[in-house]
């Protein structure tokens, strides 16, 4: 899979240790930043690491700043994308299944590089399972496009 990784200052180091995990799994890596631990702002990447997605880039996305919770709320903001900060692999397995996640948000300052690789590997490890998630996703995406309806009708 191609995947790309976005990360602050925070998320820096933790970035860079999985994108070289998700390379010796086989996958591309689309780096798009921070590149230094030098302090920058959390929305700039995750919209970078969005738009790739959306534009087909990536397959999925993964993004880190010190707790995940940045982050993955400007990711969200993006329409089309649904990021899951996850703390566990099992609760990123259930993001694939269940919601379709599309990104992945990790706190890089709350769990270490042994967590976090059991959580990434376990992201793409698992698929949309459809069924019953397929109409929980669908009304996700309603919510979504009734936001911005609303927001394109405010004066
Ligand atoms: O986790 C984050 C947001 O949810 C950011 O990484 C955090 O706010 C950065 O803070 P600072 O500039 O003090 O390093």
């Amino acid at each position: 899979m191609k995947l790309a990784f976005g990360a602050d200052h925070a998320g820096f180091e933790l970035k860079n240790h999985l994108a070289d995990f998700a390379r010796g799994l086989g996958h591309e890596v689309l780096d798009l930043g921070t590149h230094s631990s030098e302090s920058v702002d959390y929305p700039d990447f995750a919209e970078a690491v969005a738009r790739a997605v959306l534009d087909g880039r990536a397959d999925l996305g993964v993004v880190l700043c010190s707790n995940g919770v940045g982050i993955s709320i400007t990711a969200n903001k993006v329409p089309g994308i649904r990021c899951a900060l996850c703390h566990t692999s099992w609760g990123a397995a259930r993001a694939r299944q269940h919601v379709d996640a599309n990104v992945l948000a990790l706190g890089a300052w709350e769990i270490g590089r042994g967590v976090a690789e059991d959580i990434l590997r376990a992201f793409l490890a698992n698929e949309f399972e459809g069924g019953r998630h397929e109409r929980r996703v669908a009304k996700l995406r309603d919510v979504e496009r009734r936001g911005i309806a609303a927001e394109a009708s405010r004066p």
